[in-house]
């Protein structure tokens, strides 16, 4: 048994921890769910945990809820199923001013997809990597502008550049600005929303790199969210693939990129066969139904069955996500057998 207990932390909110007092993992979502009025259910029965310095990959299509995650874990929308605790605070459960503080406290901090439209044009540099300082309070100018200048050192960039306004600096270096304002604050966890979709490949792999340092010289923890498999595949520890606002798969990434148990999954690696050492020894076509299959046509149960060409009637009853003997969790009735309908998944060369 582990020794988790309920605890109330300096906001009066009940959290998880340790037996020793400290949190187990620094971020636990849990059975969250999210709607939008009209739009319904954008997330559903989301759970997820990010231990301290870990780095984690959120992968998913366009419109899967990825950004909703994101925006849910710091109380930017409101969870109507569910709860996020981060460091023992219970995000969901905070409103207002305790919200609001939460986030000024700066332990989490938000990285996105397009750093131009994320930083304020008019700013100096040297002003937007100081703005969480200024936010947060509690040091003088002096001690503020030698954090800058440590923020902007630490993700490659000169100090010098804290003059230039960010229309005149490059994409990568605008994105490295964004990283450095992130961690200026100190954060444990930073949520990265499409970190470098918007660089070409070169200024890609160095942010990438950068990301993977700053994990080790700070032991931050990353929650890396990404459409690309292989942004991420060189970069996190563990990944869950998110599919219609529900978590399919999730674990380790090697295991879950190199011998996927989710049809679904299955289909985004062999989309993307750059990414394993070990590809899957099937075309991407092979994954998607056959045109002659019968529509599906229950409206409940597996989200990915109409798209899935392993469906059964079984699959009209929601799968609920099994946790497995080697770390993974996988929703799908048929995880274990689908593969052997069509012959082996794995590739030659594994
Ligand atoms: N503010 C909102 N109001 C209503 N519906 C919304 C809102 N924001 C997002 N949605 C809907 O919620 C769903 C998930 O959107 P979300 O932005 O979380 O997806 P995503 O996976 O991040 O997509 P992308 O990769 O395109 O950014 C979509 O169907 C979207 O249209």
């Amino acid at each position: 048994m582990s020794e988790r207990s309920e605890r109330i932390d300096e906001h009066g909110v009940r959290g998880l921890s340790s037996g020793a007092g400290g949190p187990i993992s620094l971020l636990e979502v849990d059975g969250l769910g999210v709607s939008y009025g009209r739009s319904g259910r954008v997330l559903s029965g989301v759970s997820l945990s990010v231990r301290p310095g870990e780095v984690v990959g959120v992968v998913g299509e366009t419109g899967s809820g990825k950004t909703t995650l994101v925006r849910a874990v710091v109380g930017l929308v409101p969870a109507d199923a569910g709860r996020v605790t981060f460091d023992g605070t219970e995000v969901t459960a905070l409103r207002g001013r305790r919200l609001r503080g939460f986030r000024r406290s700066g332990g989490i901090q938000l990285v996105f997809q397009d750093p131009l439209r994320s930083l304020d044009p008019d700013l100096t540099v040297a002003a937007i990597v100081g703005e969480g300082l200024a936010v947060a309070g509690g040091l003088t100018r002096a001690e503020q502008a030698e954090r800058v200048d440590e923020a902007l050192t630490r993700v490659g960039l000169d100090p010098s550049l804290g003059s230039r306004r960010p229309g005149q600096i490059s994409g990568g270096q605008r994105q490295r600005v964004a990283l450095a304002r992130a961690i200026a604050v100190r954060p444990k966890l930073l949520l990265c929303d499409e970190p470098v979709s918007a660089l070409d490949a070169s200024s890609r792999n160095r942010v990438l790199l950068l990301l993977d340092r700053l994990r080790r010289e700070l032991g931050v923890a990353i929650v890396m969210i990404s459409h690309d498999l292989t942004s991420l595949a060189g970069v996190v520890d563990r990944v869950a693939v998110l599919f219609g606002g529900r978590l399919v798969e999730q674990g380790p990434v090697g295991e879950v990129f190199g011998d996927p148990r989710h049809p679904y999954t299955a289909l985004l690696v062999a989309s993307a066969p750059s990414i394993g050492e070990r590809p899957l020894g099937r075309p991407a076509a092979s994954l998607r139904p056959a045109r002659d299959r019968e529509p599906w046509r229950h409206r409940d149960g597996c989200r990915y069955a109409s798209l899935c060409p392993f469906a059964t009637e079984e699959c009209a009853v929601e799968p609920r996500r099994e946790a497995r003997a080697d770390g993974r969790a996988v929703a799908c009735h048929h995880a274990d057998t689908w593969s052997d309908l069509v012959g082996p998944t794995r590739g030659t060369t594994g």
